[in-house]
């Protein structure tokens, strides 16, 4: 609740214009029956002066009730639109301060869940209360003293009408109850499968796999439908309930009214039974908005359910503290490119065993420096730990000779960069990829960080250059355009210490020697390490780190190691026959 009120204090004055319009519009609506009741009297009495009058009062009363109206919706929707984005941006930025781990927990699919289906929850919750918060109470508690003083006689139908309405109520939304969860959760399932469909609609096409698919979608869909259906039953004897309970309550007071008039029909008694005759539209009219007011607020209750869990969820988010923080007096500094690791070990999150054990090592500045190991040996949870995306569960991480937590964050952002194992784009344009490693580059940045990164050659052959179109995730690009622009993007910044964690695996040979040999040209003073699948890729490394099951087995050149190594060389060995290792 917290952080809805902590939203909505900038939104003080529309959401006190909208519950002083919404009071308007409630009491013009109880106003309305009670001037029919005079204006029908008028009529039966005959007195054309009080039906001018009236008549006036009952269209200025609905004109000003309809102005009022609108101008709450406006109102309300400018608070709910205004608190829903303000949220938004507040969790995102939020999630923008998260570490791995933290998003980890979460999984990206459930944040974007949160961002976009919980907002528009709560922001519909924001709409309703606005809307109908304090026109319920005014217009029940107002309906139904208007009615008591309308037909005092006719106590026991207001009575009657609010039990069963009640009753209704309250069985209708335990079942909707049970039947909104399911629906919800399958809902999420079509989602899902939608999605992941489409994300890997290449891997089903290639394993021909659309029937298959086509018969999970089909399958949760019709369970949808299915919860959809029942839902839609509720409503159908629902909505003729209510109906049928107000029809009995018109002809219940019309009867039991026209019955205790004919019991004293004397002339004497006629101005009596005419202001009883003028009152019944206006009787009935209340109990219809007493009966609108429960279901009105039965349906926020039930509506409100849902909302606040998708409330609970984004204050998960924004009570979560980002797992790395960085130390905001730090002042801003460029390191010499040494990386040293003492003692090292880390997790992940939840699991219980070290992925990464008692890790000693120093890179030089300007050394070039090899990660090889069997598949799930640790070399991406090693490399990972430099650019801080995880902090290590024990030992320290020095950066020019600096306690890598103590770190301005620019410093670490200037100094390190990363070209991880999956080459990821943003949509935009070739040069707004590239400004992520450099926020000022200019044209000159791009052709030497691409030539450096064997992109320049294809750029150059677009239209439209380095302004050329990217989409989502880089879909329109090659593999291997995909991991050169984001070497691209590694290089640009000249940073210190440059990471390329497999990143050059979708590359041909001759491209991968021409990246190696022009990072060794251009970046003479940077320090490189790279994780290889290949040792043909590390071989004149000046250092290879050798890793085995989390553990630093051994650490020397390509000569050293094939010596003293029985892991290297057992790597080595089976590489040998497969390719030139030079
Ligand atoms: N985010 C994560 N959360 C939990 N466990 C993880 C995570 N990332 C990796 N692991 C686990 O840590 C181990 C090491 O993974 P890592 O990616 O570091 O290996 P690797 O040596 O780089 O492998 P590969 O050569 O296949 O890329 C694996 O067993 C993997 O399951």
């Amino acid at each position: 609740m917290n952080t809805l009120f902590k939203q909505m204090k900038n939104y003080k004055f529309m959401t006190f214009l909208s519950i002083v319009f919404v009071a308007i519009m409630a009491i013009a609506s109880l106003w309305q029956p009670k001037l029919l009741q005079e204006v029908l009297t008028a009529i039966m009495e005959d007195n054309l002066d009080a039906i001018n009058t009236l008549g006036v009062w009952l269209i200025g009363v609905a004109v000003v009730g309809l102005i009022a109206g609108i101008a709450n919706t406006i109102a309300s929707a400018k608070v709910a639109q205004g608190v829903g984005a303000d949220l938004r941006e507040a969790a995102f930025r939020k999630i923008q301060t998260f570490s791995f781990s933290n998003i980890e927990r979460f999984s990206s699919g459930n944040l974007v869940v949160r961002l976009t289906n919980d907002i528009t929850q709560v922001q519909n919750l924001v709409m309703m209360t606005l809307q109908s918060l304090t026109r319920i109470p005014i217009i029940f508690i107002g309906a139904f003293v208007m009615a008591m003083f309308t037909l005092p006689q006719l106590w026991w139908i207001i009575i009657l009408l609010i039990v069963l309405v009640a009753i209704v109520l309250m069985v209708a939304f335990s079942f909707m109850g049970r039947y909104f969860g399911k629906l919800q959760h399958y809902l999420d399932k079509v989602n899902t499968i939608a999605k992941e469909n489409f994300a890997g609609i290449r891997v089903v096409k290639s394993f021909v796999q659309e029937d298959n698919e086509l018969k999970r979608f089909t399958k949760t869909s019709d369970k949808l439908n299915e919860y959809t259906i029942k839902v839609g039953y509720i409503f159908s004897i629902i909505i003729p309930s209510f109906m049928m309970i107000g029809n009995l309550a018109v002809v219940g007071a019309i009867y039991f009214v026209g019955s205790g008039i004919l019991d004293n029909v004397t002339m004497a008694d006629m101005p009596n039974i005419i202001t009883t005759i003028a009152a019944i539209p206006s009787f009935i009219s209340y109990l219809m908005q007493i009966m609108m007011a429960i279901i009105i607020g039965g349906m926020l209750v039930s509506f409100s359910s849902r909302a606040f869990i998708s409330l609970g969820r984004l204050n998960e988010i924004m009570h979560t503290n980002p797992d790395i923080v960085y130390d905001p007096n730090a002042p801003e500094e460029t390191l010499p490119g040494t990386v040293e690791f003492r003692n090292v070990s880390f997790k992940y999150n939840d699991d219980e065993e070290l992925m990464l054990k008692n890790i000693s090592f120093t890179a030089n500045s300007g050394e070039m420096v090899g990660v090889v190991g069997a598949t799930g040996a640790g070399k991406s949870t090693l490399v990972q730990l430099i650019p801080r995306l995880y902090d290590p569960t024990d030992g320290e991480i020095l950066i020019g000779g600096k306690d890598l937590r103590t770190l301005n964050k620019n410093t670490v952002q200037n100094t390190i960069a990363i070209v991880l194992q999956k080459a990821i784009l943003f949509s935009g344009t070739i040069a707004d990829n590239l400004r992520h490693g450099k926020k000022q580059a200019n044209l000159e940045d791009m052709n030497r960080a691409s030539g450096i990164a064997q992109a320049k050659e294809f750029i150059e052959k677009l239209d439209t250059q380095y302004e050329s179109h990217v989409q989502e995730r880089g879909n329109n690009f090659s593999g291997g355009q995909k991991q050169r622009i984001s070497i691209t993007r590694g290089v640009i910044g000249d940073p210190r210490i440059l990471i390329l964690d497999d990143s050059t695996s979708a590359l041909d040979a001759r491209s991968e020697k021409l990246v190696k040999e022009a990072l060794n040209h251009e970046l003479t003073d940077t320090t490189t390490i790279i994780v290889a699948q290949k040792i043909s890729s590390v071989v004149h490394a000046d250092k290879i780190l050798v890793l085995d099951n989390g553990e630093l087995v051994g650490v020397g050149t390509h000569k050293e190691l094939i010596q003293n190594s029985d892991v290297y060389r057992e790597i080595y060995e089976t590489q040998k026959g497969k390719e030139v290792v030079a």
